[in-house]
Parts: structure tokens; sequence; C-alpha cells
């Protein structure tokens, strides 16, 4: 008596015999065979508790053979390992139904015990065609982005509310645009709002729409970015500079699943996918009370954390290459780039993260002398990590201008304005998280008048309560 009847595709000698060794030990009896052609007579010949299977086979592709054996096995989980580590497999697989997907290099205790689970719960699964999978937006195999494109599969075929966190660059909007275009919303609008840069006063009537005459300027009706986004996705990034009223105007939206334009009195229903993202730790906010704890809950359904450039140094080479090949359908010169350049890379600190890496990618495009890219090229045009270390306060300032500019590159004709308020935001909060958010002392700290400050909070949308210190 076993605990099931497993059967293993795989061509690979010593993880066959590991895996095997593994589930035996578990109780379970496992076939092993190394072909579609072999799997496909064993299948016919018997049935099995479960199926683990490689991608790449010594006769065709692992996945994309498995829609047929669907079809004779319906109820038969089928656990996926690949060691082609893209956003792409993860998708194919998950699109096939498979039970779990596991990139190689995995933990065994962790496929052992989901190989347990998928023989615990076999049930009926449904058939969906599989995927075309071109033109996947995220590139990276590192493990930290395994996790990633595993999250990602798993809101694909529902209209889950989504969290996206991490730093700033780090391709927070990406994840939310293959969840759109890879979901089943795909064929419904992607709508974007950046709530830092809307004035806080004209957020409301941003989502929401507002009727003719709602406020000052209103001369027409607008529809808002729900109402844009109804039938496909919104994505609102920056949620944790959203101000206190806006807040609570989007909870209730999200509860009722019905907006109200400003100035309306009429409710319409929409239906709409929400991901939110923030760069901000929204912990100390909601201790501060500056972001509803309710609204969190509300968005925070599934988190989606997307890690910095520095704990997937390894996905540096290939997004490198990935954003030349990018600059070079955009008109720029076709350039490659050494290994040694990719090392060099490497070892550089993307504050940034993955939008300074682009910039600078681009940046090498152009100003390169040579086709390939070598050490020399980027020494050249973006000099070297050790030139940024020179800490006089005047230099200091300088490199950080010239990484600023590098990871967010302005629009020309703008570059005084978004450099000045890139300066200027830190620096009035500065001021105000010294004066627990008391406009006037921070006025006077800073030397400014305190209606220009009042008038600069507006523009540079700072919400002053946020540095109130809990009584
Ligand atoms: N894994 C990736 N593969 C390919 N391109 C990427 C990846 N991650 C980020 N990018 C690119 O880097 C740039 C920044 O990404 P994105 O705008 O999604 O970052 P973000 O986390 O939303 O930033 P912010 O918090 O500042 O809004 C974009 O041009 C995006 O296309």
């Amino acid at each position: 008596m076993t605990n099931g009847d497993i059967l293993l595709v795989e061509d690979d000698k010593s993880i066959a015999t590991v895996i095997m060794a593994a589930l035996e030990d578990e109780g379970f009896s496992v076939a092993n065979c190394e072909s579609i052609e072999a799997r496909d007579r064993l299948l016919s010949q018997g049935s099995y508790d479960a199926m683990l299977t490689d991608v790449m086979l010594t006769d065709g592709d692992g996945i994309a053979a498995l829609p047929k054996v669907r079809e004779q096995h319906p109820t038969m989980p089928v656990i996926v390992l690949s060691a082609q580590n893209t956003l792409d497999t993860a998708v194919r697989a998950s699109e096939t139904q498979a039970f779990e997907y596991f990139p190689k290099p995995f933990d065994l205790d962790e496929l052992v015990k989901a190989v347990r689970q998928a023989v615990g719960q076999r049930q009926e699964a449904d058939t969906s065609p599989a995927a075309e999978g071109d033109g996947m937006p995220l590139v990276g195999r590192s493990p930290a982005m395994q996790g990633v494109y595993r999250m990602i599969t798993r809101v694909l075929r529902n209209d889950l509310t989504v969290l996206v966190t991490g730093e700033s660059g780090t391709g927070k909007e990406l994840v939310a645009e293959a969840i759109h275009q890879l979901g089943a919303r795909k064929s419904g609008p992607f709508v974007a709002v950046n709530t830092a840069a809307i004035p806080s006063e004209l957020i409301e009537s941003e989502l929401f729409g507002h009727e003719k005459g709602a406020f000052t300027g209103a001369t027409n009706q607008a529809i808002g970015k729900f109402e844009q986004a109804n039938g496909g996705t919104l994505f609102l990034d920056e949620i944790g500079d959203m101000p206190a009223e806006a807040q609570t105007r989007l909870l209730r939206a999200l509860q009722s699943g019905r907006i109200r334009r400003v100035g309306g009195r009429q409710e319409i229903a929409v239906d709409v996918r929400i991901i939110a993202a923030t760069n901000r730790d929204l912990a100390p906010m909601i201790a501060a009370g500056t972001f509803r704890e309710d609204l969190f809950y509300r968005l925070n359904v599934v988190p989606i954390e997307v890690p910095p450039l520095r704990e997937r140094n390894e996905d540096i080479g290939v997004l490198a290459s990935h954003f030349l090949h990018l600059a070079s359908e955009e008109g720029l010169p076709r350039r490659s780039i050494s290994d040694e350049a990719k090392v060099m890379l490497r070892e550089r600190k993307w504050r940034g993260n993955v939008r300074e890496l682009r910039n600078v990618m681009y940046r090498l495009a152009l100003m390169s002398r040579k086709d390939v890219i070598d050490p020399g090229t980027i020494e050249e045009v973006i000099g070297s990590e050790k030139a940024a270390s020179d800490s006089s306060p005047e230099t200091a300032f300088g490199h950080a201008l010239e990484q600023w500019l590098t990871a967010n590159s302005p629009p020309s004709g703008a570059l005084y304005h978004s450099a000045l308020a890139a300066f200027e935001k830190p620096l009035i909060e500065h001021a105000l998280g010294k004066t627990g958010g008391n406009q006037l002392r921070a006025a006077g700290l800073l030397g400014i008048n305190r209606n220009t400050l009042r008038k600069r909070l507006g523009e540079l949308a700072i919400d002053p309560d946020r540095f109130a210190r809990p009584l």
C-alpha cells in the first residue's frame, strides 16, 4: 500500500534520483520517464495520483504538451519543475492549471509538501486554453523575481485587490501591467493614476470625475479614472501619498463598488480591479493615523513585494541587454555589452533600481563610441562609483543630482522645475518632520513665508498631517 502513485517526467538523471528518493521516503511509489513520448505511453497504461514534469524535455516542451494530458486525465494534479525561470514559464504553467510551479533549484521539502497536498486535494480541474506567452514585460530570472512571478500567477484568474510594494523604480507599475495584460481583464482598459503627482484638492475629481460647476474651474462634466477603467484595471500608484479625505472616499468606493462624481448626486456602479502600489512603509503611517488602517486592509488582500535591484544582482546583465535592445527599437544605435562591463554594472549601487539602470543603458547606447559597451565606455560615460564617494557637501549634492537625473530623466523643458521640486519636497518634509507638522514653525525654520509654504504643500502634494505627532 503506497501513499500514492506519482509519475515523474524528468530527463536530468541526478535531479530525478533525488526527487524519487525523497518521495519514496514519504511512502509514494514513483515511476520515472524522460520524454513526452514515454510519458504518454505510461499515462495510457495506468493512472497516477499526481504528475511532476520538467519543461525542457528531449522531445519537446513539457508544458506545451499538457493540454492533451488534461483532456485525458482532468483530475490529475500536475506540478511543473522548470529551469526556464521566466515569467513566461510561470504563466504558462499556471494557465495549464498546474497545481504548483517550482523554479529550479527548488527546496526539496517544499516539493514533497506540494506533492502531499496535491495527492490529498486531488480534485476536478477545468481545462483552459494554453497561452501564447509572447512579449512578457518583466525580465529577470533571479530567485527574488521568481517569488514575484509566482504571486502574479496567483492573481491572474481572480479580481482580488493587489498591493504592490517596493522601492522606487523596482518595477511596481510593470507588475501591475503584467497582471492586467496576462489576466482575464486584458481586453479592458488599464488606467494608471499617480496620486502623488496630483494636487490634493484635485485628487477626488481625478478619481471620481465631477459634474459641471462642481467647483471653480469645473466648466464641463468630466469622467474620473474609476469610470475610465470600467471593465479593466485601475492602478493607483503612490497610494501612501493620498490625502485623508480622498482615502475615505476611496474606501467607500471599494466597499460599495460604486462611485459618485464630485458635485453629483447619483451613485454609479463600476467594475474595476484595483491594483495599488507604494514605495512607502505604510505601517508607521497607520500608527501615526495618516493612512487609514481599514483602507490598508482593503487594499492589501494580496501583497506583492518587488525586491530592490541590489537583492537580485544576477538580473543586472540580462536587464542591461534588454534595455539596449529596447533602446535600439526606439531608434538609438544598436549596441551590445561585454561580460566585463556587465560585471562592472553589477558592482554599482543602483539606488534608483531598475529605472536608473534603464536610463543608464539608454545613455550608454547613445554616448558609446563603440558597438560593444566595455568597462572603459562605462567609466567614460557614467564615471565610477569611487567618484561618487567624494564627501564634500557640494559634490555630494552634485552627485545626488546627477543620480537623480539619471534615474528620472525629466523631459526637455521641465528640467529646472522638476529638479527644484525634487529638491524642495524632501526639504519641506524635513522641516515638517522637525516641527511635528506645525506649518508656522516649519515656515520659520525654512525662512519662508507661511502662505508660500501652504501653497507649496498643495503644489508638491505634501500632506502636513502626515507629520503630526500623536498626542
Ligand atoms: N523586471 C523588469 N524588466 C524589465 N523592465 C523593468 C523591470 N522592472 C522595471 N523595469 C523598467 O524600469 C522602469 C521603472 O519601473 P516602474 O515604473 O514599474 O517602477 P515603480 O516601482 O513603479 O517606480 P515608482 O515607485 O517610482 O513609481 C520602467 O521603465 C520599467 O519598464
